[in-house]
């Protein structure tokens, strides 16, 4: 099965022009949606810088993909700027979002289960050879790039010709990241990687964001796992019913903090009040909201 372009992650080009590292690579300022007379998300300010990883939290309906398909260039923003590298922008299609370097990573990630893992990794840009009309695909060309770039991040694969739905869903992440990063890819986007990972296989994804942020890349972790986001973010935002709620510098906040945002502290407090009448419900064997786990993944 072969999804939609929207999925994809290929063809991001690079730009001639260099940033200068005190521009952000993506901007909004002051920026929202509105779907009709829903307004989705307002207020959002958020920077996102080459080399660092600015992570974006929220629970269900907090304006997570809303904000993702602004810069991705599937919705416009209908409030405030949206700014690459200084210029303001409104992209109409994802296809300009990636001829800027702006690569989005799906959770349904854009594969063709039963093809080899190198085709998959050329997919919708595969490389050809020879003079038209006998241009053909330049199969050799392709198995070696793949291998070359995945090696690069740090991603070893027994075998580059197995089907790529034969990789767990970690590796398969993994090989979406190092495609990005091969197409040049300056901002990555990664839409909840971990989200249906187990913890090793989330720890394996949360190395390889590492590595495309050690490439110089800046990326936009979205998740809804405070704990996870710690582990390589720079930058916090969380959202909340599509306002921004916190935006904090990695030296400004702690994990428990950052947890306790996100459990929503006053709402858990509540919460606990209202099943205390509950019969059968214990209150003092729940958890006090620093307490709260989301699913951490345990160190080496
Ligand atoms: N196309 C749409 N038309 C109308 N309302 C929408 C549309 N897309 C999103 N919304 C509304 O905007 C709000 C934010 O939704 P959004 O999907 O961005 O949140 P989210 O944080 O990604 O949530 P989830 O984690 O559940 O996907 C929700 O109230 C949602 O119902």
């Amino acid at each position: 099965m072969t999804s939609t372009n929207a999925t994809g992650t290929h063809g991001a080009v690079l730009e001639e022009s260099v940033p200068t590292t005190d521009t952000a690579l993506v901007e909004l300022r002051d920026a929202g949606k509105s779907y009709g007379n829903i307004r989705a998300l307002h207020g959002i300010d958020l920077k996102v810088y080459s080399g660092k990883v600015t992570c974006v939290l929220g629970d269900n309906g907090a304006g997570k993909s809303t904000l993702i398909k602004i810069v991705s260039g599937l919705h416009q923003h209908t409030e405030g700027e949206f700014l690459v590298q200084g210029e303001t922008v409104r992209f109409s299609t994802p296809r300009e979002a990636l001829d800027k370097g702006i690569a989005t990573v799906y959770q349904d990630l854009a594969t063709v289960p039963l093809m080899p893992v190198w085709r998959n990794f050329f997919l919708g840009s595969e490389l050809t050879k020879g003079p038209w009309p006998v241009r053909r695909l330049d199969i050799e060309k392709m198995k070696k790039t793949a291998d070359e770039e995945l090696r690069n991040m740090g991603i070893v694969l027994d075998d580059l010709e197995q089907p790529i739905g034969t990789l767990s869903g970690g590796q398969r992440q993994c090989v979406a990241i190092a495609r990005a990063v091969h197409f040049g890819a300056r901002v990555l986007i990664l839409d909840e990687p971990t989200a249906a990972l187990g913890v090793k296989q989330s720890g394996v994804v949360l190395k390889y964001i590492a590595a495309a942020r050690d490439r110089g890349l800046g990326v936009i972790f979205i998740t809804h796992n405070p704990h996870h986001a710690y582990m390589v973010g720079d930058h916090f935002s969380v959202l909340r019913l599509g306002t921004m709620e916190l935006s904090a510098e990695r030296s400004r906040i702690t994990l428990e903090e950052l947890t306790n945002h996100m459990a929503g502290g006053a709402e858990l407090a509540a919460l606990k009040h209202e099943l205390s009448q509950v019969r059968g419900v214990d209150v003092e064997e729940l958890p006090e909201e620093a307490d709260l786990q989301v699913g951490a993944p345990q160190p080496n």
